[in-house]
C-alpha cells in the first residue's frame, strides 16, 4: 500500500516537469471524444505520454502517473481508488497511466472506470504484456494507437527545417528519438538500447542469459535489412537452441525495437519457413549499436522507407523469386496493393536489375502501384515513378497508395 500524501506528492512533481517542455504536435491524434479506454503503445521514449498530455485541453488536464517512479514500488491494486480521489480533489478530467502493466490487477481498475463512463488513458512499451490484459478483460472497451519516434515531417517541425535533401540528410543521421535530437549524444542511444534489453526484455521475460540477448540485439542492429534464418543466427551467435533464438526475436519485437518481416509467399507455411529481414524502430539507434563499421547506407535508407510504410501498414513483406528481388510489398485488406524498391543511386549497372525486381513483384503479387525510391533521383522510367525518399516521405504512405 502507499500513503495518499506520498501519492499526491509524486503526482505533483511528475506533472510539473511536463509544463516546462517545448512540444511539437504529432501526426497521430488522440480521439478525445471517444468513450473507450485509449491505449498508446510504442517503443520507449518515443513520446507516448506527451502525445496524450499535449492532446488534452489545457483547461481540462489529466492526472498523470508514471509507474516507473521508484517511489511507487509499493503501489498495489488496492491503491487505485486513491487516484480517483486525487483526480477529483485536483479537478482533473481524466487519468493517464504510464507503464501501468507493472501493477498486477490494473485492468480491473480500468474496467471499473470505463463502466462509470470515466476517461482513462494508458501508455505502454511492451506489446504482449499489455495485450494479454487488454485481450481478456478489456475486449471491446479500448482503442489502441501505435506511436513511433518522429517521422521526417515531425523532425522538420521539431528542428524548424524545410523539406529537401539537406534536412533529410540530418534526419537520416539523427533518426527520430526526441531526446536524442536534443542532446545528440550517441551514448543516449546506447543506454536506451541497453536499458530496453536488460530492464524491459530480460527482467520481464526472466531471461538469465542477458549476454546472448544483447548479442542478438547488436547482431540485428548490424544486419538491418539482410535476410537470415533463425538457425543461422543461432550458430553465428552461439545460441544452441533455435527455439531460444525464436523466443528472443519475439521478445525484441514485443519491445517494439525491431520488426522481423517475412518473405512474400502465397503460402503461409512457406512464409513462416523462409528467412526474415529485421528493421529497427529507429535507424540511428541501430547505427549507434551496430558492429558494422562499413555503414551500409543503402540498407539504412531501406530501414527509413520501411518505417514510413509501417506507420500506415502492419503487414509488410519483402519479395524474392529465383532471379529478382524487390524490397517491400505492402498488404492491405488481404491484398498486396503496392511494391517498393529502394536504391541509393540508380546507374547503368543497377538500373535494369532494380526495375526488373520491381516489375516482377508487381506482376506476381498483382499489386497495382509500384515506385522506385532513391536518395535524390527523380524520373519516370518505363512507366515506373522514380522519386527521392525525402519527397515520398512528405505524405503518409496510405495516401500514396490511395487507401484509408
Ligand atoms: N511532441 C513532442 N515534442 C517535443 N519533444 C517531445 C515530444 N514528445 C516527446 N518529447 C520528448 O521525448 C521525451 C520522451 O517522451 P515521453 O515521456 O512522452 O515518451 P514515452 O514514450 O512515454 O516514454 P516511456 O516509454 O519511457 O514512458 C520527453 O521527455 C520529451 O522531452
Amino acid at each position: 500500500m502507499i500513503q495518499i500524501e506520498l501519492l499526491a506528492q509524486v503526482i505533483e512533481e511528475q506533472n510539473q516537469n511536463f509544463l516546462q517542455k517545448q512540444l511539437i504536435s504529432r501526426e497521430e491524434s488522440i480521439p478525445l471524444e471517444s468513450n473507450q479506454i485509449l491505449v498508446v503503445s510504442g517503443v520507449r521514449r518515443c513520446g507516448k505520454s506527451i502525445l496524450i498530455r499535449k492532446s488534452l485541453p489545457s483547461d481540462a488536464p489529466g492526472l498523470y502517473l508514471n509507474f516507473e517512479d521508484p517511489r511507487l514500488v509499493d503501489f498495489e491494486a488496492a491503491d487505485f481508488p486513491k487516484l480517483e480521489q486525487l483526480r477529483d480533489q485536483l479537478g482533473k478530467s481524466s487519468i493517464l497511466l504510464d507503464e501501468v502493466q507493472s501493477v498486477a490487477g490494473w485492468e480491473i481498475f480500468a474496467r471499473s472506470l470505463h463502466e462509470k463512463g470515466q476517461k482513462l488513458y494508458i501508455t505502454g512499451s511492451n506489446a504482449s504484456m499489455l495485450s494479454r490484459e487488454l485481450g481478456t478483460r478489456l475486449t471491446g472497451r479500448y482503442k489502441q494507437i501505435e506511436l513511433f519516434p518522429f517521422s521526417y515531417a515531425e523532425f522538420l517541425l521539431f528542428k524548424k527545417l524545410s523539406p529537401g535533401e539537406e534536412s533529410f540528410e540530418s534526419y537520416f543521421l539523427a533518426g527520430g528519438f526526441p531526446e536524442y535530437l536534443q542532446n545528440q549524444d550517441q551514448d543516449y542511444l546506447r543506454t536506451l538500447f541497453r536499458d530496453i534489453l536488460t530492464r524491459d526484455v530480460a527482467v520481464r521475460r526472466n531471461i538469465s542469459n542477458e549476454t546472448a540477448l544483447i548479442r542478438l540485439g547488436v547482431f540485428l542492429c548490424s544486419n538491418v535489412g539482410k535476410p537470415f534464418s533463425y538457425s543461422r543466427m543461432g550458430s553465428l551467435l552461439e545460441i544452441k537452441s533455435v527455439r531460444t533464438v525464436i523466443d528472443y526475436c519475439d521478445y525484441l519485437e514485443e519491445s517494439y525495437l525491431f520488426d522481423l518481416i517475412p518473405m512474400y509467399s502465397p503460402s503461409i507455411r512457406k512464409q513462416l519457413a523462409n528467412p526474415k529481414k529485421a528493421f529497427c524502430v529507429d535507424p540511428a539507434l541501430a547505427s549507434a549499436n551496430s558492429l558494422s563499421f562499413s555503414k551500409d547506407l543503402g540498407r539504412k535508407l531501406e530501414n527509413y522507407v520501411y518505417l514510413h510504410l509501417r506507420r500506415s501498414f502492419k503487414e509488410i513483406q519483402y519479395f524474392q523469386n529465383k532471379d529478382s528481388e524487390c524490397d517491400f510489398v505492402v498488404k492491405w485488406n488481404e491484398e498486396i496493393i503496392g511494391a517498393i524498391q529502394v536504391c541509393w543511386s540508380l546507374n547503368s549497372d543497377n538500373l535494369q536489375r532494380e526495375l526488373k525486381g520491381l516489375k516482377a513483384a508487381l506482376e506476381e503479387t498483382q499489386a497495382h502501384k509500384g515506385i522506385l525510391l532513391t536518395w535524390n533521383q527523380e524520373d519516370l522510367l518505363d512507366g515506373i515513378m522514380v522519386m527521392p525518399v525525402w519527397k515520398w516521405m512528405m505524405q503518409p504512405s496510405k495516401d500514396f497508395f490511395g487507401v484509408d
